[in-house]
Parts: structure tokens; C-alpha cells; sequence
């Protein structure tokens, strides 16, 4: 058995955009119905959704029966976490609020095995389907994507330095806390916000890697996608939920 090439990996390499959707209900469920919508990626929100390991991967098991490719967003850049949730399955990650180019490279290091990393061994998981892909433990960096979140006045000083660092894939601007930590909260329009993500993208496509945002507003998105952003998040089911029962219980006048 071999390990399925990762799609999204793929379009990225060649710049070409992939459109994604964000997963927050913790839920096999409605990540399965998200996963059927034709989106490129889904990202699993791991950081602001009550996510834990068997949630993850039972998201990650719904959505293997869909071509899309399943990022899994980590709470932090913790070591142990991307050592259970890779070997769980979890081969394209999202790790927020990266800040500097060594923190990049022991992310990096974290998701290899030795010589070139960390990553502890074990023969048999889900990554490498119980020990039936052979060559697994050789092969799966070429499979392995890693967008790392530029989400702070530090990271975009940074930006450049940390998308040169070898494994790291995209720069993926988190606007809400970039806004945030740059006295804009909840103004990612902010101008002083919109240069520092045009930073980041200017940083990404020098060093050839691709930029990713998440842009629930098609206005937003459709710019993001002009400007050369490729992996961009146009919705998330909790959005999608909330607003459209609202929507549709407030078109009602009784
Ligand atoms: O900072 C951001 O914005 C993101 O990283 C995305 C949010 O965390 C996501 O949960 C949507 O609210």
C-alpha cells in the first residue's frame, strides 16, 4: 500500500489556489457533510474548538472518503502534539502564532524523524495505516505539509526568514489575532493590518512558498485570491450554522 499524495500539497507547489473550509464543531458529522462540499482542504481546528486527539482523527477517518485534504490546526507548537496527532493521521498541520525562523525549524524538526528530526518512532498507526505503507517512516515528509500562522507584529518582522526555513510550506495569516496583537481587534481591514498581511504574502513568494489566510467574507476572499494568497479559507461550519439558523429564523415575521 502506498501513501495517498497530498492534494493540497500538490496545488500549492504548483501555485495553483485551493479553496478551504474551516471545521469547528468538534464533530465526525458535520465535518463529514463539509468535506462532501467539493472544498480543496478542510482545516480541524484544534486551537478554538473543544477538539482533543480522538475527535480529531474521528474528523480525520470522515473526511478520508472525500478527495479533499484534512489540515489539522494544533493548539500550540508543542512537540508532543504533533508527534500523536501525526501519528494519528494528521499529516497536513497548521500551527499558530509562529514568530520566529528557530521556532519554524523545531516544528519542522518535531514533524521529521532522525537524522533530520525528533519525531519519535513507532512501527504501527493510523499515519502509516497500521503498518501496511511500507516505506512510511522514509516517505512521509514528501507527503507532510506544514502551514505555520503569522498572527503578530514579531512574525510578520519575521515573515521572511521564517518562510525560508526548509519544511515550512505557507505562511497562513491569522487576521483575527494579527488584527488583535496590532491594536485592531476586530479590524482586519485596519490599513496598518492590510500592509503587514501584504508583508507576508511578499514574504511567502519570495522564499517560493505559498501565503494562506482565512477570509470568511467573499469580498475578502475574492481579493486575498487576486493578490495571490493560494490557500484561503472562504467559511467555517460554525459560521455557516449560527448565522444561517438566525438568517432564516429572523426572515420570519409572525
Ligand atoms: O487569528 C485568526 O483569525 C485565526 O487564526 C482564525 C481563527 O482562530 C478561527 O478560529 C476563526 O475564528
Amino acid at each position: 500500500m502506498q501513501e495517498r499524495p497530498n492534494p493540497l500539497k500538490a496545488s500549492l507547489a504548483a501555485g495553483r489556489p485551493s479553496l478551504g473550509l474551516w471545521c469547528s464543531l468538534a464533530s465526525a458529522l458535520s465535518t463529514e457533510i463539509m468535506a462532501g462540499a467539493g472544498a480543496g482542504w478542510l482545516l480541524i481546528d484544534g486551537e478554538h474548538s473543544p477538539n482533543d486527539l480522538r475527535s480529531t482523527m474521528a474528523q480525520l477517518q470522515a473526511a478520508a472518503a472525500f478527495p479533499c485534504e484534512a489540515a489539522v490546526r494544533l493548539p500550540s507548537d508543542s512537540a508532543v502534539l504533533i508527534k500523536q496527532f501525526m501519528d494519528a493521521g494528521a499529516r497536513s498541520l497548521m500551527i499558530p502564532n509562529v514568530r520566529t525562523a528557530e521556532q519554524a525549524r523545531e516544528i519542522v524538526a518535531a514533524m521529521s524523524y532522525a537524522p533530520a528530526g525528533i519525531r519519535g518512532f513507532s512501527t504501527g498507526h493510523r499515519a502509516n495505516q497500521f503498518g501496511r505503507i511500507k516505506d512510511y517512516h522514509r516517505s512521509a515528509r514528501a507527503n507532510q505539509l506544514l502551514a505555520v500562522q503569522i498572527e503578530c507584529a514579531t512574525g510578520v518582522a519575521n515573515a521572511a526568514e521564517i518562510a525560508a526555513v526548509e519544511g515550512v510550506d505557507v505562511l497562513f495569516v491569522g487576521p483575527g489575532d494579527l488584527s488583535t496583537n496590532m491594536d485592531a481587534m476586530g479590524n482586519p481591514g485596519a490599513d496598518h493590518v492590510q500592509d503587514a498581511i501584504a508583508r507576508v504574502l511578499q514574504a511567502a513568494r519570495g522564499a517560493g512558498k505559498a501565503a494562506g489566510i482565512l477570509a470568511p467574507v467573499k469580498a475578502d476572499a475574492d481579493r486575498y485570491l487576486r493578490d495571490g494568497f493560494t490557500m484561503v479559507a472562504v467559511g467555517a461550519d460554525l459560521g455557516l450554522l449560527a448565522r444561517g439558523s438566525d438568517n432564516l429564523i429572523a426572515s420570519f415575521s409572525l
